[in-house]
């Protein structure tokens, strides 16, 4: 991050004509300006909605250079010191930081629409495909339009159920590779087999089948990467086109990469849905099937770039997200031995100990439920969801929020709001759940792991269904330890952020068969 910030300076001080920065130092002196001193209650008490409170910044950079490696972090320290509604400049953008469930409130339901929106950052730009995605639209009539589609068309529960095979074929590929682990007492990467099973599960679900040609994920994890860079061409545009950090250089590469393979594919799909006996199996077939129907895109014709959008949007939002909340709660269990016991108590239960877990169990399991609310409690895979943006002026709590904000919701930090969570906010418990009427989709503000309101995730049930799964399938076949007399202590439960947080990590660990191998 410093080197970067430092590349800015030096270049824009020796290659920027004086107009540019003449307009920045206007700016600036006109967000100063709107700006009072730093206590709360003056903010409050002010006649004049002010901005809320923040940090000051220097010119160009703002405040950039207050945020590392773990942004999320950063901010929540910061709001610590300047209240749950706070103010910051990221190079020459407006940012509100939100870090309480009352606020997070006011921004994702009271005001939602006027925070529906999203920055329009290169990243989207150049990898999907000119805005053509659904995550990173900003919002109107194209977003609409295309969140129909995904909500009718793909992510439905007619959908979900239409692929229970497919997952219970997947999951049961995994147990068998496990299974020979344990019989073998190996040590096994536990987060490299949950991603290739979630992969695996996604690609069959997009295109049909999981063929060895359609190998996106380094793609992916690249794509990834760049869209959760702090990109200085997206928070100080006139240096946009230096391309000082060679982000776009690298998004260029992995735009191509990734059309080539996808053109392939759509036109093996094309040709074979000529077949009269073609059926509809895969993402793909169902948005080629509206490409020449008359539907409800109203003014959209939809088109092979906005297919291969949508795609882009699933793979990278779908993969990633599932897999890392079961790499973090099986850590955490294993931390939790008396936690995991019930766990695999309720397992048997509900289960028994000679078959394998169905889906049709998956709503018994009510401590299992506890756990993955607890995980994505402590570790939401997107801690800063993905970043809102104001598309008009507004002042909410006496605070004055320009338009084209763009707004982070902490849910790292509402996660650990010890007003929300009263006892013990940073332990691992999910008895705080027992008898407490707290869900996970939206509705309580103190729980938002998949967002709320208009922009809140569109594949939360089969992010669910398939985190339920696999969590619930490598428990109940298999007890854990970990490898080399580790201590549970131990054990690194670093993050590494980006768009879907991940550990810093990867988890080993040695699996022993529990259940009748028979039936495995
Ligand atoms: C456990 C798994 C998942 C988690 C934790 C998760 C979380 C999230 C979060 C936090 C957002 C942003 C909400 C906001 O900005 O307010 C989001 C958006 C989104 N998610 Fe998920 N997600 C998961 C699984 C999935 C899956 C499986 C898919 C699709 C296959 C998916 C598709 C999307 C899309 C398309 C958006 C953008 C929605 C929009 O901007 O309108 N997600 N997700």
């Amino acid at each position: 991050m410093a080197s970067w910030i430092l590349a800015a300076l030096l270049s824009s001080t020796l290659t920027l004509a004086l107009c540019p920065l003449f307009y920045l130092i206007i700016t600036s002196l006109k967000h100063k300006q709107k700006r009072t001193p730093s206590s709360s209650n003056t903010y409050i008490q002010s006649k004049r909605p002010v901005l809320p409170p923040g940090p000051r910044g220097f010119p160009i950079i703002g405040n950039l250079h207050l945020l590392g490696d773990l942004p999320h972090q950063d901010l929540h320290k910061l709001s610590q010191k300047y209240g749950p509604i706070m103010h910051l400049r990221l190079g020459q953008v407006p940012t509100i930081v939100v870090s309480s469930p009352e606020s997070a409130k006011q921004f994702l339901k009271t005001h939602d629409l006027v925070f529906a929106s999203r920055p329009m950052v290169q990243s989207e730009k150049y990898m999907g495909y000119n805005f053509k995605g659904l995550a990173f639209s900003p919002y109107g009539a194209y977003w609409r339009n295309m969140r129909k589609l995904c909500t009718l068309e793909l992510f439905t529960n007619s959908k979900i159920e239409m692929f229970r095979p497919m997952r219970k074929e997947e999951v049961s590929s995994l147990v068998e590779i496990v299974k020979g682990a344990a019989d073998a007492h190996q040590v096994v990467c536990v987060s490299e087999m949950v991603g290739k099973v979630v992969e695996d599960m996604t690609y069959r679900m997009v295109f049909g089948c999981k063929d060895d040609r359609f190998r996106f994920k380094p793609i992916i994890n690249e794509a990834m990467k760049l869209a959760g860079a702090f990109n200085i061409g997206d928070y100080v545009p006139f240096l946009a086109p230096f391309d000082l950090q060679g982000l776009v250089r690298r998004m260029k590469v992995v735009a191509k990469a990734f059309d080539k393979i996808l053109e392939t594919i759509i036109e093996e799909h094309m040709r074979d849905a000529k077949d009269q006996n073609a059926q509809v199996r895969d993402f793909i077939d169902v948005m080629l099937s509206l490409m020449d129907s008359n539907n409800y895109m109203q003014d959209i014709k939809l088109n092979k770039d906005h297919i291969k959008a949508i795609i882009m949007d699933v793979l990278a939002a779908g993969m990633d997200t599932s897999a890392n909340v079961v790499n973090w709660a099986l850590p955490e269990l294993l931390r939790h031995p008396k936690i995991m016991k019930r766990v695999q108590e309720e397992l048997k239960q509900v289960v028994g100990m000679d078959r394998m877990v169905e889906e049709t169990d998956l709503p018994k399991l009510n401590y299992l439920n506890m756990v993955i609310k607890e995980t994505m409690r402590l570790h939401p895979v997107a801690p800063l969801l993905l970043p809102h943006e104001s598309t008009e002026d507004i002042t909410i709590n006496g605070y004055y929020i320009p338009k084209k904000s763009q707004v982070f919701i902490n849910v790292w930090a509402i996660g650990r709001d010890p007003n929300a969570w009263l006892e013990n906010a940073e332990e691992f418990n999910p008895d705080r759940f027992i008898n407490v009427d707290i869900d996970i989709y939206g509705r309580d503000f103190q729980l938002i792991p998949f967002g709320s309101g208009r922009r809140g995730c569109p594949g939360m049930q089969l992010g669910l269904t398939v985190v339920q799964l696999i969590l619930a399938q490598l428990l109940h076949c298999f007890k854990w330890e970990l490898p080399n007399d580790m201590s549970s202590c131990d054990l690194d439960m670093k993050e590494k952020f980006a768009l879907a947080m991940s550990r810093a990590s990867p988890l080993l660990a040695i699996p022993t068969s529990r259940i009748n191998v028979k039936n495995i």
